[in-house]
This record gives C-alpha cells, structure tokens and sequence, in this order.
C-alpha cells in the first residue's frame, strides 16, 4: 500500500466532493471544428462555482476527451492547487500513458472495451486481481490514488483493498434505474450493504454514474462514506436548461441536503 495514501476510509470529515465530468461538453464540441464549448472554460466555470473536482474519461476511439483536452485541464489545474483531478479509463489500453503523462490525484480503473456504448459494469474478483495488481502499484509509485470501478457487491469489497486500490467506485446505474420505483429501497440497501463492506476493510468510497438531481440526495443520505461523486451526463443536460455555474450550485446545494439529512 502505497504510504502517502493513508486508509482512505478514515480520510477526516465527510463532505462529498462533486467532481464534474467533462465527457459531454467535449462531445458537442467534436460536432463542428469550432472549439466551442471550450472544456477548459466550463472547467473554470464549474471550479469558481465551487465544484471540488473535474474527471475525464479519454477514451481511445476520442470519441469525446481527447489526448489536448487532458494536458489542457492539467494546466488549468496548476491554478486550482487544492482540485481532485481524475482520469478514468481501463489500464489495459491508455490509460496508464495518460497517468504517467499527467500524473492527476486519482485514477479511476473502467473495465471497459474500446467501443463499448457507455461504461456498464465493474471489476470482478478474484479474476482481475492478477493483472491489476502491478499497475495499481504504478500508479502508487507515481503518487496517484487509485480508484475501482466496482458494481455494489459486498462479497468483492476486501479482494479489491488486497490488490492495492485507495477507493472504489460504486457503479451507481442500477440505483438511478430503480429510483423513484418500488425497487428503490432494496436497491439502496445494496449500495449501503457494498459501502459499508468497503470502508470495513479501508477503502474509500467515490459513486458515479447516471446520478442527477433529482436521485443524488437520496444516495447521498443513505449510502456512508462516499468522498466523491463524480457526474457528467445528466450535469451538462440540466447546464442546457440552468447555465453551468447555476447546475453547479444546484448539484452542490443536492449534497448539502443529503448531509443535513445525515445529521
Ligand atoms: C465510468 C463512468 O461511469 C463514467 O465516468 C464514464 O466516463 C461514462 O463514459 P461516457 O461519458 O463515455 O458515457
Ligand atoms: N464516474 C462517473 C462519471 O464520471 C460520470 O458519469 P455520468 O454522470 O456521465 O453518468
């Protein structure tokens, strides 16, 4: 375990971080070769409203975040000294170039494939711990935190802290599937049943994916220990209606009401 990444689980006082991801403003900016919308100013723009964290996901196919768009950030980032920067992507392809290029403050493994539509699943254990277990300790001897992309399964939670990982992140699709259905609570129950096996054995815990406004209180309020959200998709949708720094604050003041919630 990489010694300047205390256990993760007992990181201080929770307040959840929002790190916004910037996949979808790059989309619609690919659409023309105008440079508009520019990622590093809606980067700036979601920092000054008092987002905590940016996240990208350079996928190989560049289908958004390409290769310019991760170094511009880093430099933007040189500015916001106390901003978690987190890159995602599967280590069996890019990513660890992209890592030992940029060295951000947190990698996100996603084992997803080159094509694939959306990211959809998470590690499994104990088959992936062989092959993970090296690059997690590259990435600790490049002093980034390492997070996994992990689907809500207690029973995987102590193979993923033995393989080296600082965090994981919950895959929260099938929670924002189920909310505000009969199925929410038992769903739930899920995510706070793989929460609390994972901070039992030291890890940390981020959530993203397909949470929104409307669904994020509620996770929030009942999921322990999360440090870290991280959204992108539904966050540029509603920046389309609100205007980005106004999203931000909205996304902020969800997660403030989840703590007031927790008491
Ligand atoms: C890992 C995850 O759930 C998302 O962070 C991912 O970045 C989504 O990728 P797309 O934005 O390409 O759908
Ligand atoms: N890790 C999740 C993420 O970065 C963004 O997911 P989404 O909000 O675009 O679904």
């Amino acid at each position: 375990m990489n010694p300047l990444v205390a256990s993760e689980a007992h990181a201080g006082a929770l307040l959840t971080v929002l790190s916004v991801n910037l996949n979808k403003v790059a989309l619609l900016r690919n659409s023309r070769h105008l440079g508009i919308p520019s990622v590093t100013r809606m980067a700036t723009l979601a920092l000054e409203a008092g987002a905590q964290g940016i996240t990208v996901h350079p996928r190989p196919d560049e289908r958004h975040i390409r290769s310019h768009d991760v170094t511009d950030l880093d430099a933007l980032l040189k500015a916001w000294p106390h901003i978690d920067y987190n890159i995602e992507g599967n280590p069996f392809h890019n990513l660890m170039d992209v890592i030992r290029a940029v060295r951000p403050h947190q990698a996100t493994f996603v084992p997803d494939s080159v094509g694939q539509f959306t990211s959809d699943h998470g590690w499994t254990f104990p088959d992936d711990a062989e092959r993970l277990a090296p690059l997690i300790a590259q990435c600790h001897e490049l002093g980034v935190r390492v997070s996994l992309f992990m689907d809500p399964i207690p029973e995987m939670m102590r193979a993923a802290r033995e393989v080296g990982a600082d965090r994981i992140e919950l895959y929260t699709e099938a929670y924002a599937s189920a909310w505000g259905t009969p199925q929410q609570t038992a769903v739930l129950a899920r995510y706070t049943a793989a929460a609390e096996a994972a901070l039992a054995v030291g890890l940390g815990i981020n959530a993203g994916h397909d949470l929104n406004r409307d669904n994020l209180t509620d996770f929030l309020a009942a999921v322990p220990g999360v440090q870290e959200v991280s959204i992108g998709h539904a966050l540029t949708a509603d920046a389309l209606e609100l205007g980005f720094p106004a999203t931000i604050r909205a996304y902020l003041a969800c997660i403030q009401r989840a703590h007031a919630r927790q008491g």
